[in-house]
């Protein structure tokens, strides 16, 4: 069953598309990536999923349940830390997480989150006023985990942290996911997708692009080429690249493509026209999508 699932989900500000027609699903325990540049909509998206913004149109179903109004039954079943956490200042980070767990109706004896707050290396008896950007985030997370909820829907959850407590952070989500935790994040740093996550949508202008499997990445069986000839013009069409990439372009004097299998049948093609720079690489998950980037800009 899928724990998300959204339906051309559409929404509009004074007219302006911050999304359009986007369709997700996430399924039961896995880590999805929702990934796309700044004003991508990611965290439109994820408001409506959290019904803190209402969508101009589309569906949204969680475990299985619509969801287009508030509904505690269903946020108990799930811990959200949005990009910009509200906490208590005076508070220490203690203090916030036994209000928090108060809230839940939770008896909890103060030594639950020491684990995750030592793993985080987070002091919880400093003022929350003395907390870093990166602290806060920290403690947001331990907030929204002390309900043991099914499912984890975080905005930008490593945006401020220092590369360390991401890797910590990241570890500790996966430790989440082999518990039977489903979660969905947003992010625009592709490597903390590529260790974490299972699925990535990659989202544009409200749009979404593409779906991909990280794990057994199938760009991983393909080459990228990147290739300078003599002269400007485009040679796609007279040297057939497109029949080995139908999304093979020119850009900056650089023909791009990839293709599949031997790199003779390629090599022996471009060796028709004069090289003047070529490189040929297998691709990660940022060359898919930066590809994809640049197909937009050009269209
Ligand atoms: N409350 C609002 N009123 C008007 N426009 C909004 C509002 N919230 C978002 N937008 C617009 O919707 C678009 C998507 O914004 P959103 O914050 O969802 O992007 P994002 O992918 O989360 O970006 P970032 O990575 O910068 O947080 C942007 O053009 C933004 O200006």
């Amino acid at each position: 069953m899928a724990i998300i699932q959204v339906e051309s989900l559409s929404k509009d500000y004074k007219g302006k598309h911050a999304v359009s027609d986007l369709n997700l699903d996430v399924r039961a325990g896995e880590i999805y990536g929702f990934i796309g540049p700044n004003g991508a909509g990611k965290s439109t998206t994820i408001r409506m999923i959290m019904q803190l913004a209402k969508p101009t149109s589309g569906r949204i179903l969680l475990f299985g349940q619509e969801a287009l109004r508030p509904s505690p039954e269903l946020r108990r079943r799930i811990g959200y830390l949005p990009s910009e956490i509200r906490l208590y200042e005076r508070w220490t980070g203690r203090e916030s997480l036994a209000f928090t767990a108060r809230a839940y109706g939770l008896k909890l004896d103060g030594t639950d989150f020491r684990e995750q707050a030592g793993m985080l290396d987070l002091d919880l008896d400093k003022k929350i006023k003395s907390y870093s950007l990166g602290n806060r985030k920290k403690l947001g997370l331990i907030q929204c985990l002390l309900h043991k909820p099914d499912l984890l829907i975080l905005d930008e959850p490593t945006s401020g942290l220092d590369p360390l407590i991401q890797r910590k952070l990241i570890d500790m989500l996966k430790r989440q996911r082999e518990d039977g935790m489903t979660i969905f994040f947003s992010t625009h740093v592709l490597s903390e997708v590529e260790r974490l996550c299972d699925r990535v949508a990659m989202i544009r202008g409200g749009r979404l692009l593409r779906v991909e499997n990280v794990e057994g990445f199938s760009g991983a069986r393909r080459h990228v080429f990147k290739v300078r000839f003599a002269g400007e013009e485009d040679r796609t069409r007279e040297l057939g690249l497109r029949e080995f990439d139908d999304g093979a372009f020119l850009k900056d004097g650089v023909h791009r493509f990839s293709a599949d299998g031997p790199l003779g049948p390629v090599l022996r093609k471009l060796s028709g026209c004069e090289i003047v720079e070529l490189t040929v690489e297998r691709p990660t998950l940022e060359d898919v999508f930066m590809r994809d980037y640049e197909q937009e800009e050009e269209r």
